[in-house]
């Protein structure tokens, strides 16, 4: 946490909507401290480690997450709801990142480069961008962390992280898992709050020379426009609504399977959660019979409770969004196939799975991210149709097609206005796979080997008189 002066503000635990604790409520000018402390610390980091010894330190930080993980769990399932299972599942997923950019670390390769300039040589080198800004959202409080701040340390950069305000606690873990690593405290800032303008500073601030956002479009538009002001480079993370088609030639248990994947990890809130089914005309019946028989063997509960599998929303106006895409879309005709109402005598944000059936072109989930446990079930007769369906957003984060035709599956993933295309899968996600959307869903690749370079800048050095 920065360790200045605030005021504190409380989280509240998804599953009973009471508080869960209280964090620091960072204002303005601890925003400018961190800030400036970060850039000191960034010079003196950089000078003083070699790319290997940095990881080195992500290693041990890895290590030490991994020793921890039971209770980084416990923590996670706490603070968001998700179910213990998806909270163990997220800490290897987190930590993931970290192992591989402590791999990736002493890998920044530069080039020598053939001059056209008599007597002299050339080559590029990597270096890092300097003083990150990184902000995240609530729904992988542990994994959206360190698929950013990895690469930055990796790099040799310095960070200041406003973690989300719903659930600032998995980062302050793996905060100070870091620092027991031997990262230094000042290289790896974190500035809770609420306070969403005192946040804005680094977008605003010209000492911050790189910013990494995740979560929705809005706001990484306003940031995108703040951070004009100083030329930062960005990597922005938004929202999604990812199609999710089912040829006729699709193993349909292989795609009902990538439908319980993809839709309902997180109690659907996840940006690359499948926002729209489309299934062909003649196995739509047959289709939605067996992801209704599936879903409704999912159980909603408390996140500890090791037979649950759903978890509640993050928060009230979370379900009421749930709430108003459902009716929205039975008012234009759409039939209730499971769920559809919220959960009777629950204090906690719960919504049961819900399946629609017959939903129109025109309902408010075609064209808007639900981010919950609703599969909306759309129905179209061509392939050249769906594709025109598929595409016809404003966003390109991910999309997934079922089908057993080799061809189909090449020639449907080509034309798919998306960042990722999981091909008879529902999962998608990975350290190694470059991670990152088009169109209004953002740019900039996360994971993977292209990772690293988001926060690294390339020189190049000219030296002349060097044949002599
Ligand atoms: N593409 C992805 O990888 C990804 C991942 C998760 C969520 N999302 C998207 O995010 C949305 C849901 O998450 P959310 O409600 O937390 O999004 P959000 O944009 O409201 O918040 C994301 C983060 O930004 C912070 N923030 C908000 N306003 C800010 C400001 N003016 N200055 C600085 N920081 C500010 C929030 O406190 C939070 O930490 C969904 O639309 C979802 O699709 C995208
Ligand atoms: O929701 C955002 C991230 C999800 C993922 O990394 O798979």
């Amino acid at each position: 946490m920065s360790r200045y002066k605030h005021n504190l503000t409380s989280c509240i635990e998804p599953s009973t909507a009471t508080v869960l604790g209280n964090v620091a409520n960072c204002n303005l000018d601890d925003f400018q401290k961190a800030i400036k402390s970060a850039e000191i610390a960034q010079q003196e980091y950089y000078e003083n480690t070699s790319a290997s010894q940095r990881g080195v330190l992500l290693r041990k930080w890895y290590d030490l997450v991994i020793a921890n993980q039971d209770d980084l769990a416990v923590i996670l399932c706490l603070e968001n709801g998700k179910t213990i299972s998806e909270a163990r599942g997220e800490i290897i997923y987190a930590a993931s990142f970290i192992l591989w950019f402590s791999e990736e670390a002493p890998r920044a390769y530069g080039h020598t480069i053939p001059s056209s300039l008599p007597d002299t040589t050339l080559m590029s080198t990597r270096e890092p961008i300097g003083v990150c800004g990184i902000i995240t959202p609530w729904n992988f409080p542990a994994a959206m962390i360190t698929r950013k701040v990895a690469p930055a340390l990796a790099a040799g950069c310095s960070v200041v992280v406003k973690p989300p305000s719903e659930t600032p606690y998995s980062c302050a873990a793996f905060s100070k898992l870091a620092i027991d690593a031997g990262i230094p405290a000042r290289i790896f800032q974190i500035c809770p709050t609420k306070d969403r303008q005192a946040a804005t500073e680094l977008a605003t601030n010209p000492i911050v020379r790189k910013i990494s956002f995740t979560g929705s479009t809005g706001v990484g538009k306003l940031l995108a426009k703040l951070a004009s002001q100083s030329l930062k480079k960005l990597s922005l993370e938004l929202g999604g609504n990812a199609a999710f088609i089912v040829f006729d030639d699709a193993d349909l248990d292989v795609a009902v399977e990538g439908a319980i994947q993809c839709k309902f990890r997180c109690s659907g809130q996840t940006c690359v959660c499948a926002n729209r089914l489309f299934v062909q005309r003649n196995v739509a019946a047959e289709f939605t019979r067996k992801l209704t028989e599936r879903v409704s063997q999912l159980k909603n509960g408390p996140g500890l409770d090791p037979s649950v599998t759903q978890g509640p929303l993050v928060n009230r106006s979370a379900v009421d969004k749930v709430i108003e895409h459902i009716n929205d879309a039975v008012s234009k005709g759409a039939k209730v196939e499971l769920g559809g109402n919220p959960l009777d005598n629950n204090p906690g944000f719960f919504f049961p799975p819900t399946i629609l059936s017959g939903v129109p072109k025109d309902a408010m989930v075609a064209g808007d991210e639900t981010f919950g446990p609703l599969a909306p079930i759309f129905t179209f007769d061509t392939e050249e149709e769906v594709i025109k369906m598929a595409n016809s957003t404003e966003f390109g984060l991910a999309s997934y097609l079922f089908s057993e035709n080799v061809n189909r599956c090449m020639r449907v993933s080509k034309k798919i206005q998306a960042g990722m295309v999981g091909v008879n899968t529902g999962r998608i996600s990975a350290s190694e796979a470059p991670f990152g959307g088009i169109k209004e869903s953002g740019y900039g690749t996360e994971g993977s080997l292209y990772g690293m370079e988001e926060y690294q800048v390339i020189k190049s050095t000219i030296i002349g008189n060097t044949h002599r």
